[in-house]
């Protein structure tokens, strides 16, 4: 089994790269970010509980967001292998996944970052918002918002997988196409 986290700022191009990467290593891929929107749209429990962090660029509670995820790791027992999008982005998250993981008899691979510059990174964002009606990439001070929780929460995460030498980083920066390329020679490589 190998799972795959992939890391990485809002707007870095995790989703995309997700949709290659999945059929290529034949992963199920997990976006926080999408099962939440589902959620939301869908006006169930869950939700409910997520909508005003999410609406307003902050980080869910942590319970919510790993009951959540391990519910839908739990979905899919014959898998492959997991592509982790969206998660963990806390350093208590990541200690969770860490604690989960071993009782299916499994543990994170490698954890791969898409870096890019903030300033093109806010562009993209704002470019998506005009057609996703994504509220939280409509609004420059949201942005902000993510970019702030990112910083102090989700940064941390880069030296607790470089502790366990689980690290890797591709520039984001280029085609679709060159930057699965550099994140395919990676996983390749593991
Ligand atoms: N692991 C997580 N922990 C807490 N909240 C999360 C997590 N993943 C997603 N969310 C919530 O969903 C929102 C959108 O997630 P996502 O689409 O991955 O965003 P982005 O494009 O900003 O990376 C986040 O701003 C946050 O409110």
């Amino acid at each position: 089994m190998i799972n795959i986290v992939l890391f990485g700022k809002p707007g870095a191009g995790k989703g995309t790269q997700a949709e290659f990467l999945k059929e290529k290593y034949n992963l199920t891929h997990l976006s926080t970010g999408d099962i939440f929107r589902f959620n939301l749209k869908n006006d169930t429990e869950l939700g409910k509980k997520a909508r005003v962090f999410m609406d307003n660029g902050e980080l869910v509670p942590c319970e919510v967001t790993t009951a959540m995820l391990i519910d839908e790791v739990n979905k899919h027992p014959e898998s492959a292998g997991f592509l982790f999008d969206g998660y963990p982005r806390t350093l208590d998250q990541a200690e969770a996944l860490d604690k989960f993981l071993p009782t299916i008899g499994s543990s994170v691979t490698a954890t791969i970052a898409l870096e890019a510059d903030d300033e093109i990174l806010v562009a993209r964002l704002l470019e998506r918002g005009k057609t996703s009606g994504r509220p939280d990439d409509q609004d420059e001070e949201k942005i902000r918002v993510r970019y702030q929780e990112y910083n102090e929460k989700t940064a941390p995460l880069i030296g607790y997988y470089k502790e366990q030498n689980k690290f890797h980083a591709v520039n984001g920066i280029g085609t679709i196409e060159e930057i699965t390329e550099r994140l395919t020679s990676v996983i390749d490589n593991l």
